[in-house]
């Protein structure tokens, strides 16, 4: 389990996470929402050692977040961060390397994520001639060739068709299934109802409201919220 346990974090003097906690379950999928700036991705580099807490604990399995825990999470970040002047596979297999998978098991398994995934590309494209749906795979394998213990997805979906986005659905939910952890963040709030077993909502660094979207309606204790949808309970939680 990944637990968050009262993280601060200011920036330049700006308070950027104000005592944020929440867990995350084995083989949950686990939605962060939050307007522009709320601080997701800040939390998600302090998870990833990007950036230190000012206060506050990450832990893994019960013990303080080290290096080792580190080297078995899986990442997309917001701006991607693959090579776009280089051929998919090498880099898929230089990430899984770098992560101790041996050579050839690393080519195998990039060879076969990337046909699982329907990635087109002629043998020579660099990651810049394919798609963008096609590289956003090419990112999300990345992120997972190393079989992580843990996923964390930045926006995993923003600029993707729907059958991109179904394709990484039924990734997210294969790992989640395995009972792997899935923390990832996203401004489409109808991805987020669909996808999720439970949702984080943040505002200026902290937790507004958590838990299943049926949670989060029934705490608005107003009448005839039933129906309504997470853009709906997440507009009235966030005033
Ligand atoms: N390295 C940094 N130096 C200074 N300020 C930063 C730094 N990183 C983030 N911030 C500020 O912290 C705040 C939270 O940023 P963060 O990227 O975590 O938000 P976010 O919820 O991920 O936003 P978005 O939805 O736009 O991706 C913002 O005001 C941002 O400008």
């Amino acid at each position: 389990m990944l637990v968050l346990d009262r993280l601060e974090k200011r920036f330049e003097g700006k308070q950027v996470l104000r005592g944020l906690t929440l867990a995350v379950r084995p083989g949950e999928l686990f939605g962060l929402c939050g307007a522009n700036g709320s601080g997701k991705t800040t939390v998600m580099r302090i998870v990833l050692g990007v950036t230190t807490a000012d206060a506050g604990e990450v832990r893994w399995n019960g013990a303080p977040m080290d290096a080792a825990a580190r080297r078995r999470i899986g990442y997309m970040p917001e701006d991607r961060g693959l090579y776009l002047k280089q051929r998919p596979l090498d880099q898929l297999v230089y990430f899984a390397m770098l992560s101790g998978v041996p050579q050839e098991e690393a080519e195998r398994r990039a060879r076969e994520w990337l046909e699982g995934l329907e990635v087109k590309a002629a043998a020579n494209d660099k990651l810049e001639d394919l798609s963008l749906g096609n590289q956003q795979k090419v990112q999300l394998i990345a992120a997972v060739i190393h079989d992580p213990e843990l996923l964390i997805l930045d926006e995993p979906f923003s600029g993707l068709d729907l059958h991109a986005v179904d394709a990484m659905v039924e990734v997210l939910r294969a790992f989640a299934a395995g009972g792997i952890p899935v923390l990832f963040s996203s401004h489409q709030l109808d991805l987020v109802e669909r996808l999720c077993d439970r949702v984080a909502i943040i505002r200026d660094g902290a937790q507004v409201a958590v838990g299943t979207v049926a949670e989060l309606r029934e705490s608005l204790q107003q009448e005839g919220p039933s129906g309504w949808t997470l853009a709906e309970v997440y507009r009235e939680l966030s005033r």
